[in-house]
């Protein structure tokens, strides 16, 4: 049950802050990991998986299909990536066991766009009606790419006339598949949501993006690495196919051992605070290579003044006690706009963040509110027709509503370190992607894990 009475007064740092924040898993790569393993012909493991409200509930979505998903506590010492030895590998995983799909069965999707937009695809593999409803956000948020392009793939989906939840995938035990055409320029969840199932269609899937333009790639991106990690032969533009057209073949994907990178993007408010108050802030284990999003993070807060340290401790960001301006195109990493807004709003120069037309649709309109909350501390923020343009001034507290958007939240908190009696409504929100956000947060503040 949310609690949209209680306000949490968020931290005002009392110094340059100085610390070592290890951040949980990323909620992209495991619900994707989640969804392959769940499709694989044989069993696999999760290694340090998120356990947030988005993770849970895919592995429930899971579980109500038939796929056995356990808790473990092995002491199997899994590699990383690049063979370094992973220290906490064999700590807290998760099994997952695929069996076959079954209906009826229901999805509660809460506001997770990734659980929304992945999980029909995997319904239409099953052997009867699942039924998909969530949060009253959810019904908002577009779906009809998905639910148009399981039709045009022979799946039967009836969604009231809708195009958007609640709705149930009757699913036939199998799909035809082949190729079909999508409109994903509202979210690129589409693409990766028939991608991810695609290998068992009967015929594979070939999806070709005809619309504006497609925001989120480096997701897109995930989505083909990782399925090709399982085994899945996928062609992309970037392999030499046509622009705007993802193709994967027919086959079986294989069980994997997977250890879950850290969430870079929830990695965000951390080095924020670092850049605000003019401190220094390391996140161990930030991976050399990624697809995740939030690696634009090192370019980005290094124009706005930080200077970043990608080494063997992991990236530390050293704030330089200057803050600046920034005129970005965010539409590959519209996830980190909420994040750059807060910074933005705290720098010396005006910034105008562009290319994020498609964020009213997520899990608030984030334009509107970050416009309206930033204001209401005193500030000066404008709404474009695809973005924001932040001239910063002198804030003052007050409330700082966040609309059940984890990512507000932690906005919220980024100006509430430097600018007195910022009061952050419904942190609990943060638990869709990062639970123990004011634990983490306090204790960053209080130089846990600093240096010595
Ligand atoms: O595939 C994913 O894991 C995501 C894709 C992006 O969605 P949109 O393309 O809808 O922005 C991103 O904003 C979201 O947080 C996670
Ligand atoms: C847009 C986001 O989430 P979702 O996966 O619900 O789209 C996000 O986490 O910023």
């Amino acid at each position: 049950m949310t609690d949209h009475t209680t306000v949490w007064p968020a931290p005002l740092a009392s110094g340059a802050v100085d610390a070592t924040v290890t951040v949980p898993g990323s909620k992209s790569v495991t619900n994707r990991g989640l969804v392959l393993a769940a499709l694989a012909s044989e069993p696999g493991w999760l290694r340090r998986p998120l356990r947030s409200r988005d993770t849970l509930l895919m592995a429930e979505g899971l579980r109500a299909m038939g796929v056995g998903i356990e808790e473990t506590v092995s002491s199997s010492s899994a590699p990383v990536a690049g063979g370094r030895a992973a220290p906490e590998a064999g700590g807290e995983a998760w099994r997952v066991i695929p069996a076959g799909l079954h209906g009826p069965a229901g999805v509660d999707v809460g506001n997770a766009g990734t659980v929304m937009r992945f999980l029909p695809p995997v319904a239409a593999l099953a052997d009867g009606p699942v039924h998909f409803d969530g949060d009253k956000r959810s019904h908002e948020r577009p779906l009809h790419g998905v639910i148009d392009a399981l039709r045009a793939l022979g799946a039967r989906v009836d969604d009231g006339g809708r195009g958007a939840l609640p709705l149930t995938v009757h699913g036939g035990g199998s799909l035809t598949g082949g190729a079909v055409e999508i409109d994903a320029s509202s979210s690129s969840q589409f693409v990766s949501a028939l991608l991810l199932s695609g290998a068992r269609f009967n015929q594979g899937v070939e999806v070709r993006h005809t619309g504006g333009p497609l925001p989120s790639i480096p997701h897109i991106r995930m989505t083909v690495e990782m399925l090709r990690a399982a085994g899945a032969q996928v062609d992309t533009p970037e392999s030499g196919g046509e622009p705007n057209v993802w193709r994967v073949t027919a086959g079986a994907l294989l069980g994997r051992d997977l250890v879950v990178e850290p969430d870079l993007s929830n990695a965000q408010p951390f080095l924020a605070a670092a850049l605000v108050t003019g401190g220094r802030v390391t996140i161990p284990d930030w991976p050399a290579h990624t697809t995740q999003p939030g690696d634009a993070l090192r370019e980005i807060f290094t124009e706005m003044g930080g200077r970043c340290e990608l080494d063997e401790h992991g990236l530390t960001l050293t704030g330089t006690g200057r803050i600046h301006g920034i005129d970005v195109d965010l539409s590959e990493v519209g996830e980190l706009t909420p994040g750059i807004a807060a910074v933005a709003a705290l720098a010396d120069s005006e910034s105008r963040l562009r290319g994020v037309a498609h964020l009213r649709l997520h899990e608030t309109d984030r334009l509107a509110a970050l416009t309206k909350e930033i204001n209401g501390l005193g500030g000066d923020v404008t709404e474009t027709g695809d973005g924001l343009v932040i001239r910063p001034r002198p804030l003052r507290g007050g409330i700082f509503h966040t609309y059940e958007d984890h990512r507000l939240a932690t906005a919220g908190a980024v100006l509430g370190l430097v600018v007195e009696g910022v009061e952050v409504e419904n942190v609990a929100t943060t638990a869709k992607t990062l639970p123990d956000f004011p634990e983490l947060w306090s204790a960053m503040l209080e130089g846990d894990g600093a240096r010595g």
